[in-house]
């Protein structure tokens, strides 16, 4: 018999646990990294996260540590679940310990704010991996919904296609259906820009508009997506497959989303302050919308719903005021 996959997660939030779940529940040796000793105990004790997925038990084939040394160790996985924002100086960090020959995977949906890096790019400009050995998982994929093993998809992305079918192997279970894909760039530009227009449906939606708001709002985001995608050498086909038009669907229609939470607290009026005093986890899109506007722009696309959220996000415009920008632009061809 030969040995299980050993596979080490960096963040016990949401989705590395939920992540970690799949993992182990496809037959991997799973070590989940946490900075806090008591829910590291309380994973390896009482088989559960109670501050990020409480009331789901947690398989047995995974075990929590504050150790990232001994998370690291002989990982033929080396996942990343952090915030996008606090990557670089984490994983600086814990470059050092990566046994030789690990695949980094990225679980992120975020761009670096300054530097307009993808997740992989930080990976690849810290840790100095080739882009061949770093890969990307992405899709519709709310934990809580993973965690209660509802069935989804989700892509794994990697340059070198054999790798891909490696994670797609250690991550495949009866409820979790990943397919192969080697437009990196693509999927990640999915995963983040899909928050950023989540945000923009969430405030429509708190402001009481309806689904005829909300279909345009995916639809014309996922056409300034796939601008963008176009302008940095993605695939556009990625656009309407998990890591575009899927993941949006789901992101803009749950409340399950932070992202999409986050817009909703926006647009029934609280302050930016107050939104995120109640926001308990990650919403990357509240930062990463002002990085992929400097992708945007860097580019040379227009994303006028991006730079609507960076608007009422960040300068504080009124997201009436904002709406009403956004719909006096000059009439257009659908496709240009
Ligand atoms: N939750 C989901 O449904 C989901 C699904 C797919 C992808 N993602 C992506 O996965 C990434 C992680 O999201 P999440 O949902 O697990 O977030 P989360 O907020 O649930 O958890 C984040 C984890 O990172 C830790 N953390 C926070 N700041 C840190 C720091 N400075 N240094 C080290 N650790 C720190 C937290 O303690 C926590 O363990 C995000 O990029 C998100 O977009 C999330
Ligand atoms: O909760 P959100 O908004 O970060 O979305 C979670 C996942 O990315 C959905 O696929």
């Amino acid at each position: 018999m030969t040995n299980p996959v050993k596979v080490a997660v960096f963040g016990t939030g949401s989705w590395g646990t939920a992540f970690g779940m799949v993992l182990a529940d496809a037959g991997c040796d799973v070590t989940l990294w946490g900075r806090r000793a008591e829910l590291a105990d309380a994973v390896n004790s009482s088989r559960v996260n109670p501050d990020y997925l409480p009331g789901v038990e947690l398989p047995q084939n995974l075990g929590a540590t504050t150790d990232p040394a001994k998370a690291a160790a002989g990982a033929d996985f080396t996942v990343l679940a952090v915030p996008s924002q606090t990557l670089r100086t984490n994983l600086a960090a814990w470059a050092p310990l990566l046994a030789p020959d690990t695949v980094l995977v990225s679980l992120m949906k975020g761009v670096e704010l300054g530097s307009a890096m993808r997740m992989s790019e930080v990976i690849e400009d810290v840790t100095k991996v080739a882009a061949d050995r770093v890969a990307v998982v992405t899709g519709p994929n709310l934990a809580r919904e993973i965690a209660a093993r509802q069935p989804a998809a989700a892509v794994v992305a990697c340059r070198d296609e054999s790798i891909a079918q490696r994670l797609q192997t250690a991550c495949h279970t009866p409820y979790f259906r990943p397919y192969t894909n080697t437009d990196v760039v693509g999927c990640e530009l999915g995963g983040a820009v899909k928050n950023v227009i989540g945000l923009a449906v969430g405030i429509a939606d708190g402001m009481g508009l309806g689904d005829n708001t909300k279909g345009s709002l995916i639809t014309r985001g996922l056409a300034e997506t796939t601008r963008l995608g176009l302008a940095m050498g993605a695939d556009p086909l990625t656009f309407s497959g998990l890591a575009g038009l899927g993941d949006l669907v789901a992101t803009c229609s749950s409340p399950l989303s932070r992202n999409h939470t986050f817009g909703t607290n926006l647009g029934k009026g609280m302050t930016l302050e107050e939104t995120i005093a109640v926001t308990k986890q990650t919403a990357e899109g509240v930062k990463s919308c002002e990085s992929v506007l400097e992708l945007a722009r860097r580019h040379g696309v227009d994303m006028p719903i991006t730079e609507t959220v960076v608007g009422i996000v960040h300068e504080g415009t009124p997201p009436v005021v904002a709406l009403k920008e956004l719909m006096s632009r000059s009439a257009k061809p659908e496709r240009r």
